[in-house]
């Protein structure tokens, strides 16, 4: 008898990007590209247009989240979330938002009730969000507030990992302005996204002993103390409080030197103090094959490690790799005992 695997759920992610296309030829390439099941939750007729718009013939499944599986081999399933929309590539609608964020959401509780396995986010426009209010600084903020909600108890502290075949970043701060990041680091932040951090790779990832390296903040680490104070107050005591509680933790490291070649060979996961510290090695290594996956939830979610790229969409031409490695991880990560 063939077994059904249970299906990823898919956010539809900002309509006017490249999200919806991203969807159609991966299911499209499914086969080659070697992707599990997976369903959409988003309005119908706006995936009909972006097929047609892209010179694909509109091969979609309508149905409820639990007949996916069947559906997927039959066409794209789309199970009909928020309001019908009208396919406008490369503008931004503000109307649009309630239904991206009700995609999310029910990408969620689809997880919660057992009839999804993992999701797999399309990227949003912060900034198109924010103006509707919507109050979290992206997907990872987010998705911690929803485990809260619908897992209580369980831990929920979510922590956004960038991870590629020969590299995987976690950045420290997120997304808050730099003159910030100095306010914001502290021991104990450090500390607890280190240990999610070592603790996700253990039990999910299958690293026995994961190696951290935890990167400085200034230049050459501080130059001990002559070029910024953090690296010696902050950032190597948190490293010793690691070590302390059986954490394989290095640094501080002089950032720059961290991801040549040979650097990347004693470290498991770069820890950076900021965002594009550590977002754009990995980006610059593996912008088609890395995955952003968010440790620390009582549930599997993953996402391209690309945004919305509005300039490509409606052409046709958005490379999937991304997000189709993002359907193969979260397959993965949720059904441990098959792999
Ligand atoms: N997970 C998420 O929801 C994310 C959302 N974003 C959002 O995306 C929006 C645009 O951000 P940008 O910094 O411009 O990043 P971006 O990733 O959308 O675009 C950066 C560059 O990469 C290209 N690109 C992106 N994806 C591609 C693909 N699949 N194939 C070929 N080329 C691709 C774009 O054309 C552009 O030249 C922002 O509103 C940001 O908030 C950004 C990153 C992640
Ligand atoms: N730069 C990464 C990014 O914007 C992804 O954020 P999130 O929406 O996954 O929290």
């Amino acid at each position: 008898m063939k077994t059904r695997h249970k299906p990823i759920a898919v956010s539809m992610g900002e309509p006017a990007g490249i999200g919806p296309e991203l969807a159609l030829l991966a299911w499209t390439k499914r086969k080659s590209l070697g992707l599990p099941p997976f369903y959409v939750r988003g309005d119908r007729s706006l995936f009909i247009e972006r097929a047609r718009t892209i010179g694909l013939k509109p091969q979609i499944s309508s149905c409820a989240a639990e007949d996916a599986p069947d559906a997927f081999n039959k066409g794209l399933p789309i199970v009909q979330t928020g309001n019908t929309l009208s396919d406008c590539p490369g503008i931004e609608q503000e109307e649009t938002a309630s239904t991206v964020v009700a995609s999310i959401e029910r990408c969620v509780e689809d997880v919660r009730d057992g009839l999804a396995t993992g999701v797999v986010t399309n990227p949003i426009n912060k900034a198109a969000l924010y103006r509707t209010g919507f109050s979290f600084p992206g997907h990872t903020e987010f998705l911690g507030e929803l485990a809260s909600r619908h897992w209580p108890g369980e831990r929920a502290r979510p922590v956004m990992m960038i991870a590629g075949p020969d590299l995987m970043v976690v950045p420290v701060t997120i997304h808050i302005p730099i003159k910030d990041v100095p306010l914001a680091l502290t021991e104990d932040l450090i500390v607890e996204t280190a240990e999610i951090i070592a603790s996700d790779l253990r039990n999910r990832f299958g690293y026995s002993q994961p190696r951290l390296a935890v990167c400085g903040l200034n230049p050459h680490a501080g130059e001990g103390g002559t070029m910024g104070t953090e690296d010696l107050d902050i950032i190597a005591p948190a490293i010793a409080r690691l070590k302390e509680i059986g954490i394989e933790a290095s640094g501080p490291h002089p950032a720059d030197t961290l991801f040549h070649p040979p650097a990347r060979q004693n470290y498991d996961c770069a820890l950076g103090m900021y965002h594009d510290q550590v977002l754009v090695p990995a980006k610059t290594i593996g912008f088609d094959d890395s995955v952003n996956v968010t440790l620390g939830l009582p549930f599997v979610r993953t996402s391209p490690d690309h945004g919305t790229a509005y300039s490509l969409a409606g052409s046709g031409t958005a490379r999937v790799d991304s997000f189709a490695a993002a359907l193969r991880m979260a397959h993965v990560l949720a059904n441990p005992d098959m792999f």
